[in-house]
């Protein structure tokens, strides 16, 4: 929960639903901007509509408030019960029966050692080489020129954002591709982009509202509120993201934006992420499911063209993790294990990877493991739901060149599929199987979280203990690695309450950050925006025969006829693998002034058990929640009670509704202490029983 800064919002946009009355002007100056957004309450800061109640100050309110503790990213978002089904790529289809394609070749045309190395260990030193050459017409592998990729800053984009009024990535961007060349290697390390579906057909039919409303990179939602007085009005949620994609935005564009521009700096050492984040329906599959093929066609073109005969190879794997555990999606949803070797380096023990090269076999494997995920041992459908679902593409090379020694991995690309968000609300459910699973999604959707954010820090320390998803994508958040976040949500009035829970958790992740630049939020949007595809890489790359364009995204996942026989995994048996790595006391934090605090996904395994880290993470993310609610609802007591000192001061005011109104305000503001205080006191005896110590002054 680190106070860190947020990007200022912007008031003025235009609301969809003029003729109500929006919400009052309330601690209206940017640096109230970003400390309500800090507390995740940038919705209580006005928009510049209303004007209706006189400014805090002449009350002698306004203080201030200092420090924005940043809370917690919402646990409203866990408390949907809604279906879950989070299938990777499609929905659930007959297994291909074959593997084995119709020419005659053989798949998989080769089986990686069964013991997958995440990490440097097995990572070949590559030269730089310029992602520029790349975008050389002639494909020609040039020298090493440029900036290197360690490059974290981010840096202004030249994208004036002309083309974006759809919010669509900017094509036109290759006119300025000569100069631009430089810069084809800045990727940003942290990427977060917002995609709306349209409405669909059943919020049509519900006559529900879009009440999302796009422009360039910023995103205002309009949520409807009641006041005590039962009548409506429009509160605005305004949020700034690397790039909004609205509802007009296909998925080759999609890709254009989010992964096609990471693909070339794989080749040089990267390891890259991408995940899509949202609730149940907000189109997570839709998005992510044509990715990794686009992916691996691009890659595939790079590896043919500019680094023909460099060696390369191409491997897929692609696993599950659900309740904690891994299961290899393409060999019969085997259990892997997890080792952490003596250099604190991850190996998956006995995952396979396929090595590959052509799109049609990487098909048929993603196709293969979406129908295993899709139809496991138990709860079928259910249980996919509530998996993360990581496929990877891993670049290797041989040390010398040579199919003689084993390769090593040169960069990797991981697509991530989360569980629904709103799983984790399951918590509060009666079944104690779901129950655990829900915390399990939360933890580690808080981890990652966590770590995305001490990644784009840069900070020393990367809390990837945090939960089994964070630890498998350890070398995701170390050293020259970059990640993209798709927060997906839907557009529906319905929808609003899971839909401020994803902006709210993306803002975190992207502004907790970036925005202790204070310069962000005093730029206009077109500046704000970081340059991510300098180059389409579809508009430079040669498109033959072999590399059949896939535009609409529909990638068909048609079953193979033949009967498909897994070879038998090659094993590899690591003796020297040592246990793992318990955390110790190193691992609290320790606050400038050398009080102790506990981070809580590295409370010590030793002393708790996983469930209840899981649990202690929930009940700390409701207590966040709940504050915020309190402060919410403090703040609209106070409009009221301004509101009340505005009519006692008019001529010929009753005394009797005065004093009524103000003992039902001080007695609802003493309700809601009361109750915060409960919670809290609840909150400190659980960390007590679970010798959780809280190091702060007066504690
Ligand atoms: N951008 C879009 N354009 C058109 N249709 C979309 C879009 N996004 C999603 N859809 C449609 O909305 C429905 C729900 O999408 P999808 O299954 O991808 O959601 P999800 O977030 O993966 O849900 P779950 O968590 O339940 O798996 C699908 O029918 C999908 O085709």
């Amino acid at each position: 929960m680190n106070g860190m800064g947020r990007q200022g919002l912007r008031s003025g946009a235009t609301g969809v639903h003029h003729q109500r009355q929006y919400s009052d002007n309330f601690l209206e100056t940017s640096s109230n901007g970003r400390w309500l957004q800090s507390a995740g309450l940038q919705h209580l800061q006005s928009s510049n509509a209303s004007g209706a109640l006189p400014p805090l100050q002449d009350y002698g309110f306004y203080g201030g408030g200092g420090g924005g503790g940043g809370g917690g990213q919402g646990s409203r978002m866990y408390r949907s019960s809604q279906r879950g089904f989070n299938e990777f790529f499609m929905e659930p289809t007959t297994p291909p029966s074959n593997l084995r394609r119709k020419n005659g070749e053989d798949l998989p045309s080769e089986f990686s050692p069964g013991l997958l190395d995440l990490h440097s260990s097995d990572t070949e030193l590559l030269p730089e080489m310029p992602v520029s050459s790349l975008y050389d017409g002639n494909f020609l592998y040039n020298p090493v020129r440029g900036r290197s990729f360690d490059d974290s800053e981010p840096y202004i984009s030249q994208n004036n954002q002309t083309g974006r009024t759809r919010g669509l990535p900017e094509n036109s961007l290759l006119k300025s591709f000569a100069a631009d060349k430089e810069k084809a290697s800045s990727v940003a390390k942290i990427k977060v982009v917002v995609r709306k579906r349209p409405l669909n057909k059943k919020e049509l039919a519900k006559n529900e509202e879009d009440i999302i409303e796009t422009h360039s990179n910023c995103l205002t939602v309009h949520e409807t509120k009641l006041k005590v007085d039962l009548t409506e009005y429009v509160e605005k949620h305004e949020f700034v993201f690397d790039a909004v994609l609205n509802e007009e935005v296909s998925n080759d564009e999609v890709y254009r934006e989010t992964v096609e521009p990471i693909v070339p700096i794989i080749f040089q050492r990267t390891k890259a992420t991408c995940f899509a984040y949202g609730q149940t329906g907000s189109g997570k599959t839709y998005t992510m499911k044509p990715l990794p093929l686009k992916a691996s066609r691009d890659i595939l073109r790079l590896m043919h063209h500019t680094y023909r005969s460099q060696g390369f190879q191409l491997f897929v794997s692609f696993f599950e993790i659900y309740g904690g555990k891994l299961f290899d999606l393409l060999n019969e949803r085997k259990k892997l294990c997890m080792r952490e070797d003596g250099k604190q380096q991850v190996c998956i023990v006995g995952l396979q990877e396929y090595k590959v090269s052509d799109v049609e076999t990487i098909r048929e494997l993603i196709e293969k493991g979406s129908a295993t995920r899709s139809t496991g041992t138990t709860g079928a459908n259910e249980e996919s739901s509530r998996s993360h679902a990581i496929l990877q593409l891993a670049i290797k090379r041989s040390a010398d060149g040579s199919e003689s020694k084993p390769p090593r991995i040169v960069g990797k690309l991981s697509f991530i599929d989360l569980a629904g968000s709103e799983r984790g609300a399951d918590t509060t459910d009666n079944d104690k199987q779901t129950r655990m699973e829900g915390a399990e999604i939360n933890k580690s959707l808080l981890a990652l979280k966590e770590c995305i954010r001490a990644l784009d820090n840069d900070q020393g320390h990367i809390p990837f203990r945090g939960s089994k998803l964070t630890e498998v994508l350890r070398d995701s958040f170390v050293g020259n690695s970059r990640t993209v976040m798709i927060s997906c949500i839907s557009p529906s009035s319905g929808s609003c309450e899971h839909t401020l829970n994803t902006l709210r958790y993306a803002d975190r992740v992207k502004s907790l950050s970036k925005g202790s630049n204070p310069k962000k939020d005093v730029l206009p949007p077109t500046l704000n925006l970081k340059e991510s595809t300098t180059v389409p890489l579809s508009s430079v790359l040669p498109t033959s025969s072999n590399f059949e364009d896939d535009q609409d995204g529909s990638d068909d996942f048609d079953a193979p006829e033949e009967t498909y026989e897994p070879p038998k995994p090659v094993w590899k048996k690591n003796g020297k693998l040592e246990p793992y790595n318990i955390p110790t006391t190193d691992d609290k934090l320790r606050r400038p002034n050398g009080q102790t605090q506990t981070k809580w996904n590295e409370i010590p395994r030793n002393s708790h058990s996983d469930d209840d880290l899981s649990a202690l993470l929930q009940e700390e993310e409701d207590l966040v929640n709940a504050h915020r609610k309190q402060v919410e609802e403090t703040m609209n007591i106070v409009k009221e009670e301004m509101n009340l000192l505005v009519e006692a001061d008019q001529p010929g005011n009753q005394l009797d509704d005065y004093i009524s109104r103000l003992n039902a305000i001080l007695s609802q503001k003493a309700a809601g202490i009361l109750q915060l205080q409960t919670r809290l006191t609840q909150f400190q005896k659980r960390l007590k029983e679970h010798n959780v110590i809280v190091s702060s002054s007066g504690h």
